[in-house]
């Protein structure tokens, strides 16, 4: 049956085909967007730029920050970040751009590459591109979307984009208004909670600090950048913003700088951009060379010159022919030198002009008191403690709102003074303690020592990863174990912070880095331990100026081509260099870093620092484990005779060494990535001598052993040898034959890694160090494990050093100068054995003990571990000073 349509339901059918049309069209548009956010957006050209741009800080930053190769090649475009960067800027500031502003820059640029046309949407337009190279960019996406968010759709807002048609089919008239609201996301740091809109997010990656939090998924930005962010929103119609409830949690320093001095920070924020100029022919570069001055290097050029005598502060050095001035008069010289057509200023980084802020607007140049601090609410024994310098340590960090970089030398105190500082903000625990898992227990330790009023049940220190790491008030953890636990560490959060040896962090591509970052963005209070924070380089540092300040140098690119002498080679970038360090220097003290030498503060140090590091005999295998039980047992039995007594020690004792040899060798390599370039290591057990020396050989490390077997020619020359050696070179030594007539003293640390009953050996091996030549304070460190003989040994060395103290032959002692309580038995069994020990080596005379335990531990050794073809390791009994 045929129907015969009217004209009128005709024309109503093609209405609607055209309208369905219309539909699908929007639809299409919609999931184009969705795929491909901005893919249709005009400011494509540097959108897609910024996007290769912004691989910088990923793909780029471990290439540079790799530990031992910075030459790595990566894309040419990234030596455009700083071009587009700017465009970008300029893009938000000064509206749509031609690309003929960006073009000189690809000529500087050997390596830049000519994008490809941008697609001209619309037709009316289309006409004004007449060659291929020279791009209009068009005004942002009409249809605009939104997919998460609150939208409002029909608003009035008369400058709204409204789509006028689709592929020349009329389009409704949608005006969707996206809003939305600005929340603090730390303290230096604001995000922005709003739905989707194609020019927002232009404008967020236009903005150098932003950060996209990709468990969040909000996009967050340093709280300096607020202000320019809220005057761009402004120009986006279709988007509406709730500006910050207010500066409340913000830190005092960053509060006064938002509020006094938003606009004129603002201002010289923004003269770091742009600053590129195509016609230039002499370059001008600025410099901070002291925490009041700038100079301006700069070639010879007429206009520069009458710039520069236009400036009252200036003045000229006749040595090294360069104009300095005053930085309150920063600003006013930048207008001048950036109107100069034929100049290309490079202006001071912002990094430079966020941690001078003041310096900028006054006129007299004091250098600011760091405020004394109240730290009675702080436990009182730990107050008590604190040297002089170390009080000044606590009170900067708490001026830098507790983020900081303590980069004291070794010894110096480090951990005292971050137990205070994270004390000080006591209120805003849970407290992590990130360490390398050689110290774990040592900090653990610590913070019984130094902070009485914390019950030992809430420090917690992490050893599996499915263990809780909330489950106390302070939680030690390692960085390798740190890196297996993201699942936890998603939904956790610590507002204060420790991360020891915190150049661990330097390399970006490891495990270790990228499980504390996100802890380190979360935090609150940052602290950062080190000693040798950057052993070779500068580069090695941006991850931690990076943790201790994110807004600094948001890309690595800024800070290398700053501070590292970057230079593009063929295959890439190469950040290995380094350059203007006298700059670098002052911003790291004027706002991150503290780093006092032992010279600077000598007079407060004692001649000899002794430390107890706890080790974990981890790792030791089932058998050795149950052999370590079966001793204690037997030990506890209590024996008729004194022989009896000695052979079950020993066994105990030789079982220990067997049971620390992973974990002192563990040790060892940490400090040699801590930097420590020199230090003796000695021991009593083949096994433990041997296997040091093997995983040194193996990773291809200088060392030296002397053991009984060592002649007396050999020892000299040795000794030479590690004395003279400018690289690092370790010292593997025998405590019984090498503790005496040695110099070692190109050293100041001396590791024990195994105990030994008597302490006059102990000091005299320390004294390998300490002695004529000497000039610094000396280092000793005692690995003690628990759960083995050294649960016995140690208060016994302690006792006896007490003695000896008491007799002046022993300078300081060694139970108040290292962490030693724990290590008084409570348990009576124990007790037991203790005294048996005491016993032991107390009656029979010392010689004879010596005598015994070295050659039945060479005994031992030899059968059990050693190759009993090998010389015979020991000595015999060592003659030692004899203390009772
Ligand atoms: N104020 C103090 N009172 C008593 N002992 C202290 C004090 N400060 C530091 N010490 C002791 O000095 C030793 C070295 O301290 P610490 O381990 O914190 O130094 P560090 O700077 O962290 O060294 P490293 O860089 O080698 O780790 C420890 O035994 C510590 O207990």
């Amino acid at each position: 049956m045929s129907v015969c349509l009217t004209e009128d339901q005709k024309r109503k059918i093609e209405e609607n085909r055209i309208k369905a049309l219309a539909r699908r069209a929007e639809r299409l548009a919609a999931q184009q967007k969705e795929v491909h956010p901005g893919k249709n957006n005009s400011n494509n050209f540097l959108y897609n730029n910024l996007q290769n741009a912004e691989s910088s800080p990923t793909t780029l930053l471990p290439v540079a920050a790799e530990h031992g190769n910075f030459r790595e090649a990566k894309s040419f475009q990234q030596c455009n970040t700083v071009q587009v960067l700017s465009a970008q800027r300029s893009l938000a500031i000064n509206g749509p751009l031609k690309q003929e502003s960006l073009k000189p820059n690809a000529e500087q640029n050997p390596g830049w590459k000519q994008p490809p046309a941008v697609r001209v949407e619309d037709p009316q337009r289309a006409k004004d591109v007449t060659d291929a190279s020279k791009v209009v960019v068009e005004k942002p996406d009409t249809a605009t979307k939104f997919f998460y968010g609150s939208a409002i759709k029909g608003s009035s807002s008369a400058s709204a984009k409204v789509p006028e048609s689709v592929n020349g089919i009329p389009g409704k008239k949608t005006v969707i208004l996206v809003k939305g609201k600005c929340v603090m996301h730390n303290e230096e740091r604001f995000r922005v909670e709003v739905g989707y809109n194609s020019d927002l997010i232009a404008l967020f990656k236009s903005i150098p600090s932003r950060n996209y939090d990709s468990i969040m998924k909000m996009w967050n930005f340093s709280l300096e950048d607020y202000s320019f962010l809220m005057n761009e929103v402004q120009k986006i119609s279709a988007v509406s913003l709730k500006p910050l409830d207010g500066l409340e949690n913000v830190d005092v320093a960053m509060a006064t700088s938002l509020s006094s001095n938003s606009a004129s920070l603002g201002a010289l924020l923004r003269l770091c951009c742009n600053w590129q100029k195509p016609t230039a022919v002499t370059h001008a570069r600025c410099v901070l060379v002291s925490r009041s001055r700038f100079e301006v290097e700069s070639g010879y050029n007429a206009d520069v010159i009458a710039a520069f005598k236009q400036i009252n502060s200036r003045n000229y050095d006749m040595k090294t022919r360069k104009w300095s001035f005053l930085l309150e008069d920063y600003k006013e010289l930048m207008e001048i030198l950036f109107k100069l057509p034929s100049v290309e200023t490079e202006p001071l980084p912002r990094a430079v002009i966020q941690a001078f802020t003041q310096q900028f607007d006054r006129t007299t140049v004091e250098i600011p008191e760091i405020p004394v601090v109240d730290l009675s609410a702080v436990d009182p024994v730990l107050e008590k403690s604190l040297m002089p310098f170390q009080r000044n340590g606590i009170e900067f960090a708490i001026s830098r709102g507790g983020r900081l970089l303590l980069a004291d030398d070794m010894g110096l105190g480090k951990t005292i003074q971050a137990i205070c500082i994270a004390m000080y903000y006591r209120k805003e625990w849970p407290l992590l303690v990130v360490a390398p898992s050689s110290v774990r227990f040592t900090w653990a330790e610590a913070f019984q020592r130094w902070l009485p009023s914390v019950d030992p049940k809430n420090i917690n220190v992490i050893v599996k990863a499915k263990d809780s790491l909330i489950s106390g008030l302070i939680s030690i953890i390692s960085y390798d174990l740190l890196s297996r636990m993201d699942k936890q560490l998603s939904g956790t959060s610590f507002k204060v912070l420790i991360m020891d040896e915190s150049h661990f962090m330097k390399n970006t591509k490891t495990a270790r880095y990228k499980a504390a970052m996100p802890l380190l963005k979360a935090a609150k209070r940052v602290i950062l331990l080190s000693g040798t924070p950057a052993m070779s380089r500068p580069a090695e540092l941006y991850t931690q100026i990076t943790a201790v300040r994110p807004s600094f140098f948001p890309r690595f690119h800024d800070f290398g081509a700053r501070y590292c002498d970057a230079k593009q080679l063929p295959w890439g970038w190469d950040y290995s260099g380094s350059s203007n360090l006298n700059e670098l220097k002052l911003l790291l003290e004027e706002s991150l870093m503290l780093r006092r030498l032992k010279s600077d503060v000598l007079s407060q140090l004692p001649a000899k620092q002794r430390k107890v590091v706890i080790v974990s005999p981890d790792g030791i295998t089932a058998k050795t484990k149950a052999a370590l039980a079966a001793c204690a047992k037997e030990m506890e039995k209590g024996h008729k005779n004194k022989l009896q007594e000695k052979e079950a020690l020993l066994v105990f004792y030789n079982k220990t060494a067997e049971a620390k040899v992973r974990a002192a060798v563990e040790y060892l390599f940490d400090l040699l990535e801590s930097g420590r370039e020199k230090f003796l290591v000695f021991a009593h057990h083949k096994i433990m001598l041997d296997n040091m020396c093997k995983e040194l050989k193996d990773k291809g490390l200088n060392y030296i052993r002397i053991d009984g077997s060592t002649s007396s020619a050999d020892r000299q020359a040795l000794c030479e040898q590690f004395n003279f050696l400018e690289s690092s070179c370790v010292a593997i030594l025998s405590i019984t034959a090498a503790n005496m007539g040695l110099t070692l003293s190109s050293a100041d640390l001396v590791v024990f890694a195994e105990l030994f009953w008597n302490p006059g050996v102990l000091i005299q091996a320390e004294d390998r160090v300490h002695r004529i030549g000497q000039t610094s304070n000396v280092n000793i460190h005692y690995l003690v494990a628990k759960g083995t003989a050294d649960d016995y040994l140690w208060p016994m060395i302690q006792e006896k050093m007490k003695v000896l103290e008491q007799a002046g032959l022993s300078e300081s002692n060694i139970s108040d100068n290292a962490e030693s309580a724990k290590f008084t038995c409570k348990d009576p069994k124990q007790k037991t054995i203790l005294d048996m020990f005491q016993r032991s080596f107390a009656e029979g005379g010392e010689d004879g003990d010596d005598a015994f335990f070295a050659e039945a531990a060479d005994e031992w050794d030899n059968s059990e571990f050693g190759n009993s073809s090998e010389t015979t390791e020991w000595d015999g009994p060592c003659k030692k000073r004899c203390i009772q």
